[in-house]
Order: structure tokens, then sequence, then C-alpha cells
């Protein structure tokens, strides 16, 4: 059971972004405690993305705040981020390099990683085979694993993951799903996953958030949709149509 005296790992505080076309996020606010996994769902152009790349400092807010383990990520950037591991959007790999070279390549920019680091999170998402074979040769699915690999190096205490099943085939997908759930349930990792794949998540996840034209519509516990007898993707569509009408009929 978590208690509501533990910090929050990630607090996000009226997030507003508007690009110059007039699109982008709006008052986005929740939090997420030791061990959640966040499924954070919407169709394309819901404003997913943009939040994550604010989450990760890759663009700035124009209001509201983030706070990463107790740290504003304006204030303290780079305290705010130790302790978060990212994919956000397909990852740069060396290509001309083996995947083991990539994560030791990566490993460099932690302090005091143990050199077995490497070996065990290559195991975690399966591609001890493959870890010497050049990044050229692999598929999108093992690029995928090799870009969670890389998030997972520093022991992370959240990790930040954007659509994590894209090219992946069903057993990847199961794969990755064990490894949040098992991460998530022996370390207490908390994930926010963004998702416009509802299904490939909903028995990952404990928490949804819906975001639709910008908006958080919905967020709450995701077994509270159990208790109603209804699925997530039946609530999701129903969510996002009825914001939809919402829109049109203002
Ligand atoms: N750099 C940008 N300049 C202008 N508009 C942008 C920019 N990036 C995103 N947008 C717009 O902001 C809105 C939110 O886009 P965003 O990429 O965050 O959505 P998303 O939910 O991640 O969608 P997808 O699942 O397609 O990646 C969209 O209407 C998009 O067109």
């Amino acid at each position: 059971m978590r208690t509501g005296a533990s910090p929050a790992i990630l607090e996000i505080d009226g997030v507003t972004k508007i690009y110059k076309n007039g699109r982008g996020i709006r008052d986005i606010s929740f939090k997420l405690n030791k061990g959640d996994i966040f499924g954070l769902f919407g169709p394309n152009g819901a404003g997913k993305t943009t939040l994550l790349k604010i989450l990760t400092g890759l663009c700035a807010a124009d209001s509201g705040s983030v706070a990463l383990f107790g740290s504003r990520i304006t204030d303290r950037f780079e305290l705010a981020m130790t302790g978060t591991g990212c994919v956000i959007e397909t990852a740069d790999a060396y290509e001309y390099m083996s995947g083991h070279a990539n994560l030791k390549q990566a490993a460099r920019f932690y302090k005091d990683l143990p050199a077995k680091r490497i070996d065990e999170v290559l195991e975690m998402v399966g591609l001890t085979l493959y870890k010497g074979e050049k990044v050229s040769g692999y598929s999108l699915g093992m690029k995928q694993r090799l870009s969670l690999a890389g998030a997972l190096l520093s022991s992370p205490g959240l990790v930040i993951l954007d659509e994590p099943t894209n090219g992946l085939d069903v057993e990847g997908i199961i794969d990755v799903r064990r490894i949040i759930r098992h991460l998530s349930e022996t370390e207490g990792t908390a994930f926010l996953i963004s998702s416009h794949m509802m299904n490939e998540m909903e028995m990952t996840v404990n928490r949804i958030g819906i975001m639709n034209g910008g908006r958080l519509i919905h967020e709450g516990e995701a077994d509270e949709l159990q208790q109603q007898g209804i699925t997530m993707e039946e609530y999701y569509l129903a969510a996002v149509v009825k914001s939809r009408e919402g829109v049109s009929h203002a």
C-alpha cells in the first residue's frame, strides 16, 4: 500500500505549452508515486510527446511546474533528472557499434556505474545473445529494446517511455510489459508510459491519464474501470468522444 507521506516521484502542476500555430497542451496536472505505472493515452496529436519533452527538458513549458524527486526541473535540472531514465521518440544508437558498445558509451555519463550493469540491462531486455552484433543489423524491435536497456542503466527511480511497444512483435510487447511490471514490483520503479495503443498496455498500468486536444480529460486508478465493468478501451473511446462533443458544442 502506498502512503501519502512519501514524496511524489513526479509532480506536474498546471503545465501549459502552446506552439505558434495555437496547438499544444493546456493546464496538465498529475502526480506519480513510487512503483506507479502510469499510462498516458491519447490519439495522435493529443499532446503526449509535448508533455514528455517538457518533463525531460527537451522543450520548455510556457507556464506551470514540473518536479522530479522533489526538485523543480527549471531550478535544478541535473538534480531533477538524476534518477530518471527516458526513451523519447526513436532513440538514436550508433549503428556501426555493437549494442554492448553503445551502452558502454552511454554508461560514461553516469558516475560509478558498475561494469556488470551493462550485462544486467542487456539480460533484462533479452539482448544478451546479440550484444556483440552491430546495431545496423538490429531489427526495429531490437533497437527499441536497446533504448530501454539504456534507460535502465542507472537503476532509475522513474522511467519515461514514449510509445515503448512501437515496432515490437507480440513477444516483444509481452517482454516489455514483463520488464516494467518486474521493476515496479521489485525495485519500486515508477513508469510514465505514453501510448496510443491502449490495448497493449492496459494489463500493465495501475493508473491512467487520457489526453485529447491538448488537455488531460481523465486521470485515475486503472481498477476503477474494472469495478465499473468496462474495458479501458471502451472508457477511452467514450472519454475522447465526450471531450470532442464538448469542444464542438462550446
Ligand atoms: N514543434 C511543433 N510546432 C507546432 N506544433 C506542434 C509541434 N509539435 C507538436 N505540435 C502540435 O501540438 C499538438 C500535440 O502534438 P504531440 O506531438 O505532442 O501529440 P502526441 O499526442 O504525441 O501525438 P502522436 O501520438 O502523433 O505523437 C499537435 O496538434 C501537433 O500538431
